[in-house]
């Protein structure tokens, strides 16, 4: 048994010694099999919520109504979830109901591809009624059942199969890829945030230019946030070597740049990033901007900072551009005589003890001049070359 698997496995055996039924569910059997790196280990259990909370010392109750008890323990956390077989849906998002059933069959049966509906007993056993593993085998993304069904159980999962192409790099079964062609207007009654997750993990995956071609081919972006109508723009994306960015940022970035979005605060709002994220996103369009502008300079390894500038150089690798070297740049950036206003060797006292002038807006705007002239190291950063420079340059 791998590793990840070991220690939820005693959540496994204390539901079985009070007869209930407990398996491992979902992502973590479907990457087992696979070979990949296994995320979080989920578990599917004939217990009830309350039951399950009554066996263990440390747990979350994350949704009764969903029936997902999260177990904790030595700090990890592992989702127990009640067998269910979802009521009606609502909205194409939400069960309106929930019917916990016995059935592990049951419960399979209403998860959305054939490859995460593979259920493992605590001997390794696979439990496959739905042919998950020769999925798997054949590369195959196929949904349990209709894939109309699955669809508008929750729409969320037409991007979830774009994110696994993109992940895992499997062909799109074809009904299921023309019910996503049909039924692609639905997400537009998912939650934003939820589309944003999945939407990012299609960018970071290796075969993610296999899930745009997809996704231009089926349409889903025209019901994604800004999206609509950029089928030509996301081909430059796909084009493009993703596998040169490291962070999220840069994958916005390059979005932006690619779209050529004027309105990039709005843009990202819409796929409600947080401020922080949004902020760091344009300085990175702003410092690539600069770079196109005005070639690499001083002054913008200075305004924008070392790890901007290694933003700007990935997103030079991932469109082909030639650019500067990595450690050229770390280099260039340690030599810079100042790296922030703190270090330069005046202040705004000495400017004005030296002219006997008070404050105000000739100030900042003489240390500005300063700082610009020290980075672009036309000017020693020294109080008396300083004072000397200010008698030259002073009206
Ligand atoms: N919209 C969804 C979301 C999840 N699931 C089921 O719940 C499992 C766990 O969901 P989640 O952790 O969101 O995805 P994973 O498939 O585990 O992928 P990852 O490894 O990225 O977590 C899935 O495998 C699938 O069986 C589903 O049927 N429909
Ligand atoms: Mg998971």
């Amino acid at each position: 048994m791998n590793e990840p698997f070991i220690r939820p496995m005693t959540i496994i055996e204390t539901l079985e010694q009070h007869g209930h039924e407990a398996y491992f569910v979902g992502g973590a059997v479907r990457d087992v099999i696979i070979g990949r790196e296994i995320g979080d280990v989920d578990i599917a259990t004939s217990a009830k919520p309350e039951e399950v909370m009554a066996l263990f010392s440390k747990t979350i109750l994350v949704g009764i109504e969903h029936g997902t008890v999260v177990v904790v323990l030595d700090g990890e956390q592992y989702e127990v979830t009640t067998f269910r077989a979802e009521g009606e849906y609502e909205d194409f998002r939400r069960p309106a109901s929930v019917q916990f059933i016995t059935s592990l069959t049951a419960d399979l049966e209403r998860r959305d591809f054939t490859i995460n509906a593979i259920a493992m007993n605590k001997d390794g056993e696979l439990l496959d009624p739905f042919n998950g593993q020769q999925a798997i085998k054949d590369r195959i993304i196929c949904t349990v059942g209709e894939a109309k069904e699955r669809f508008t159980e929750d729409a969320l999962r037409m991007m979830r199969a774009l994110r696994f192409v993109s992940q895992l790099g499997f062909q799109l079964e074809d009904r299921t890829k023309e019910a996503i062609k049909e039924h692609k207007s639905l997400l537009q009654h998912v939650s934003v945030e939820r589309i944003t997750i999945e939407f990012e993990k299609m960018l970071s995956g290796p075969f993610v230019k296999k899930a745009i071609t997809l996704m231009n081919e089926t349409g889903v972006h025209d019901f994604l946030p800004g999206l609509y109508g950029s089928a030509r723009s996301l081909a430059k994306v796909a084009n493009s070597h993703l596998g040169e960015l490291k962070e999220q940022n840069e994958l916005w970035a390059l979005l932006l740049l690619v779209l050529e979005e004027a309105e990039c605060t709005a843009f990202l709002k819409k796929w409600k990033l947080s401020n922080r994220s949004i902020k760091e996103i344009e300085f990175a369009v702003a410092a690539f901007e600069a770079v196109s502008r005005d070639g690499w300079t001083a002054q913008i390894l200075y305004t924008y900072g070392l790890e901007r500038a290694l933003n700007v150089v990935r997103l030079h690798r991932a469109f082909g551009i030639a650019s500067i070297q990595f450690n050229a740049v770390k280099e260039w950036y340690d030599r810079l005589p100042i790296h922030s206003l703190k270090e330069l060797a005046v202040k705004g006292t000495d400017l004005m003890s030296w002219s006997g002038k008070k404050g105000g807006p000739w100030l900042s705007e003489t240390l500005q001049l300063i700082e610009q002239e020290v980075v672009a190291g036309r000017l020693q950063n020294e109080q008396s070359a300083i004072k000397e420079w200010l008698k030259c340059n002073q009206q």
